[in-house]
């Protein structure tokens, strides 16, 4: 596309930072927390994955674009993010997978997006001061009128964002990772009966469900609002914590619901909000990063072990909040220390504030979809030998 012919749009930040770009997608107002990811792919991934609700996603890789999109690609049904900011976008996608340029795809989807921005000089601001609320128009070029409007939006912390992303619906899920993608073929080769998974939706990335499929498990994927006698009834080997948008402190049916859960004695893996809400089920607290980590190579571990694993997360569970008694760190964010992984000391319960099931080329994390089926199959073997 000519530059004579794009369309100009205004970038302001809560702070009052201005940054002057062109319009790609819908044309528009938006206004979201603005964050940024630093993968170098992944972008169609990053734009449907439904934990960026209520985000606007700086990526740092300067040209997007280039695929194209595709449906098998997308982590939900639609873009979730508020917004995208990019360096510079590419119009037309070569790729053997492409199916649509990612600016009619953000387009078709009433998502607008700005580019032609320093997206270093922004990233480097949100490190310095946070990540804050921006906003994005084609209609408001005044800066002071736009910032009036991202100064009246809410702050993140506090927002319980899960509603507008669970499921309506109860469904289940079959579909395993395609031949052509697995990349453990042998390891998830699963010779015994189908464990039954019921996955709490706060947000559910469909990777997660076709990973847990891959490894055997029948997923049957409820609300956020399912209450803990409903999802017993399903009689479940397992309980599955998904991930999910915003403070994990605000979504409080989901804290109860997985409080009774711990009770039931059941194997329960979370992952990022799953993580976050088991923390609080436990009795811990989670508090809000400055900036959070999103990217794909983000280090995790203890001692001797390190996985590389894809993030996207703004808050992280308060370690001296932790009841000690009960639960242990499993793995830290290597780059800040913070906590990456839960193990409940006697129970077959644990969680990852990272994800496994995002291969951006490492697939460092996958085992914990097997520790997963195993803590399953170990306990229902137990549980039917106490009964015979
Ligand atoms: N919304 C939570 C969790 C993100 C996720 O589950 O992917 C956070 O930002 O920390």
């Amino acid at each position: 596309m000519p530059l004579s012919d794009a369309i100009p749009a205004l970038l302001v930040l809560a702070d009052g930072t201005a940054y002057r770009g062109w319009s790609f997608g819908a044309t528009g107002t938006t206004i979201g927390e603005v964050v940024f990811n630093t993968g170098m792919t992944g972008y169609q991934e990053v734009l449907t994955d439904p934990s960026y609700c209520g985000q606007i996603v700086v990526f740092t890789y300067p040209e997007l674009g280039n695929t194209g999109v595709n449906p098998e690609d997308e982590e939900s049904a639609r873009p979730q993010v508020r917004g995208a900011i990019a360096r510079n976008i590419c119009h037309k996608p070569s790729n053997w997978r492409s199916a649509q340029s990612l600016p009619d795809y953000l387009k078709q989807h009433q998502i607008p997006g700005i580019f032609g921005i320093d997206t270093r000089a922004l990233t480097r601001k949100i490190r310095m001061y946070g990540a804050m609320n921006g906003g994005i128009s084609t209609e408001i070029l005044d800066e002071a009128e736009l910032l009036e409007q991202v100064q009246a939006a809410p702050n993140m912390a506090g927002l319980n964002l899960v509603r507008e992303v669970t499921t309506s619906t109860v469904y289940e899920w079959s579909d395993p990772t395609t031949a052509v993608w697995e990349f453990n073929p042998e390891g998830t080769v699963n010779n015994g009966e189908s464990l039954t998974v019921v996955a709490l939706d706060f947000g559910v990335k469909r990777n997660i469900l076709r990973r847990l499929a891959s490894y055997g498990c029948r997923v049957i994927v409820v609300p956020a609002d399912t209450s803990p006698e409903a999802i017993l009834k399903y009689n479940p080997d397992g309980i599955f914590l998904s991930n999910g948008p915003g403070d994990p402190s605000a979504v409080t049916e989901g804290i109860t619901t997985a409080k009774v859960l711990l009770e039931s004695e059941k194997p329960i893996f979370g992952i990022c909000m799953g993580h976050q809400i088991l923390g609080h089920a436990l009795g811990a607290e989670t508090f809000k990063l400055k900036f959070g980590h999103r990217g794909l190579n983000q280090p995790a571990g203890l001692q001797q072990r390190v996985e590389i694993t894809s993030q996207n997360h703004s808050f992280a569970i308060d370690p001296d909040s932790l009841p000690e008694a009960v639960v242990e760190i499993s793995h830290l964010n290597l780059n800040d220390r913070t906590v990456a992984g839960l193990r409940h000391k006697s129970l077959p319960i644990f969680s990852v504030q990272y994800h496994p099931e995002a291969s951006p080329g490492p697939h460092d994390a996958d085992y914990l979809f097997a520790q997963f089926v195993h803590q399953m199959r170990t306990t229902k073997q137990a549980t039917t030998a106490e009964v015979s």
